[in-house]
């Protein structure tokens, strides 16, 4: 299977099963026998399809009498993927995406190959003289249309950011993120795990943030086949993450409650600045989730966590005033991890944000009670949407009043990129170069 038909079989996935690119992407360059140069480009042509899919299908909706949404699932995702070539892979000419289309098409959708054939020849035709949006006229509009936000998205963004800062915070939304590595400090050190990756020929940039974080140079995105991760070497996890447990900054022989812990990034990085030492009690809503905490436990060498079913909108009166710290890394919008997972941004609507800033805060207010007089309590989240940080804080700050906010921007930023004059953390792709990510760390008085 060529690497546009395998590419073409993801994205039909993802758009009628509603998988995750990530994981439908992962599955097929595994199963299949592709070189690292296909794998590349089935990637490339995967996300720059799922990232612009609004531009593409605003083009596709001007040339086709269809309409999208009548169309068969097979033809549009396969119109999409050649108008991706056609409008931004100088690389490949017009005319191969347009046969290789056309050829794909007699598998995927027989009976639409010459429709194909002449949507696809016509927008090259007229590919320059397409009309956009007026900028000036309709902002929102123009801007949902060139960077593929849905519009209730950027009006929300225009809502809370400036015009200039929203346009960056979108375009940095499609573009690639860097690789992240966190080193096993339990297993190994970051000058061994350079060397180490070197000899695999990749090429990594120390984090002058944090100590244990490497940073990936290229985007190499298979650091999951290589022995020195399979042995537990490294962890891969991005820089805004890694921040949330060293803000934690967890102690030997501690007692630390992780309440939406899977897949357990945040817990084996917590269990591995506690050097393994202590009790980290790892819980989340799903249990399928909580074996990879056990199985990335079992790689990292880390035998301290104990995994546990546990809704966090119940109270366990067990756990009353029982932890040194609780992590509340709660789930949420993720419209900070755009650049990861563009289908977000098809899948979300605006009304998802309230109903989860409802149970943002009844988990902040369960775990809130599991921590000791004088403990501390992180909240953090992978999304850029006020209602969802500052928010559920103040509103938490209004119910609890034997919490008080930590200033962490003053105590950790010499780990932060960039000024951070509040107390709390926002991180933004576009600012920072990291996932959009919020942290607040609070003291139970
Ligand atoms: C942001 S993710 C956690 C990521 C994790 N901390 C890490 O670093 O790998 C949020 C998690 O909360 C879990 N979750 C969702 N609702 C929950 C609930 N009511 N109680 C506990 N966990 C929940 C989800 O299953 C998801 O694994």
């Amino acid at each position: 299977m060529n690497a546009r038909e395998s590419a073409l079989k993801v994205l039909h996935k993802i758009d009628v099963e509603k998988a995750y690119s990530n994981i439908a992407l992962n599955h097929e360059i595994k199963h299949g026998q592709y070189t690292k140069l296909d794998r590349n480009f089935i990637t490339e042509l995967v996300y720059g399809t799922l990232e612009n899919c609004i531009f593409i299908d605003y083009i596709l909706q001007q040339f086709s009498t269809t309409k999208l949404n009548k169309m068969d699932t097979w033809t549009l995702n396969l119109l999409r993927l050649s108008i991706y070539q056609i409008f931004f892979l100088d690389k490949v000419p017009d005319f191969a995406a347009v046969n290789e289309s056309v050829n794909l098409s007699k598998k995927y959708c027989k009976r639409a190959s010459g429709f194909i054939n002449g949507v696809l020849r016509s927008i090259i035709r007229n590919k320059e003289s397409i009309k956009m949006p007026n900028k000036e006229k309709e902002l929102a509009k123009y801007l949902s249309i060139k960077y593929s936000h849905p519009k209730w998205m950027v009006e929300r963004f225009l809502k809370y950011f400036s015009e200039d800062f929203t346009e960056g915070l979108l375009k940095s939304n499609n573009e690639t993120p860097k690789l992240c590595i966190r080193v096993n400090i339990l297993k190994t050190n970051v000058e061994e795990v350079v060397q180490l990756l070197l000899e695999n020929e990749i090429k990594v940039e120390k984090s002058p943030f944090i100590s244990e974080a490497l940073m990936v140079e290229g985007g190499f995105s298979e650091l999951e086949v290589l022995d020195i991760y399979k042995k537990g070497l490294i962890h891969i996890q991005d820089f805004s993450s890694m921040l949330a447990a060293k803000i934690l900054d967890p102690k030997e022989n501690q007692f630390v409650i992780d309440v939406c812990s899977a897949p357990g990034g945040k817990t084996t990085h917590i269990a591995q600045l506690m050097k393994n030492k202590g009790r980290v009690l790892a819980r989340d809503i799903h249990s399928h989730k909580l074996n990879l905490i056990e199985k990335n436990a079992k790689r990292l060498n880390i035998d301290i966590i104990e995994v546990e079913k546990f809704n966090g909108k119940d109270l366990d009166h067990q756990l009353l005033n029982a932890a040194d710290k609780v992590l509340v890394d709660a789930p949420c919008s993720g419209l900070g991890i755009i650049r990861r997972k563009p289908e977000i941004k098809y899948r979300k609507e605006a009304d998802d944000i309230r109903v989860i800033t409802e149970m943002q805060l009844k988990i902040l207010i369960n775990a809130s009670k599991y921590v000791k007089t004088g403990g501390e309590l992180l909240y953090s989240t992978c999304t850029i949407d006020p209602n969802e940080n500052d928010k559920v804080i103040e509103k938490f700050l209004n119910l609890s009043s034997d919490y008080e906010v930590i200033n962490i921007s003053q105590q950790y930023g010499r780990m932060l990129p960039g000024n951070h004059k509040e107390k709390m953390i926002q991180l933004y792709p576009n600012i920072h170069g990291t996932d959009g990510f919020f942290i607040c760390k609070l003291r139970k008085k």
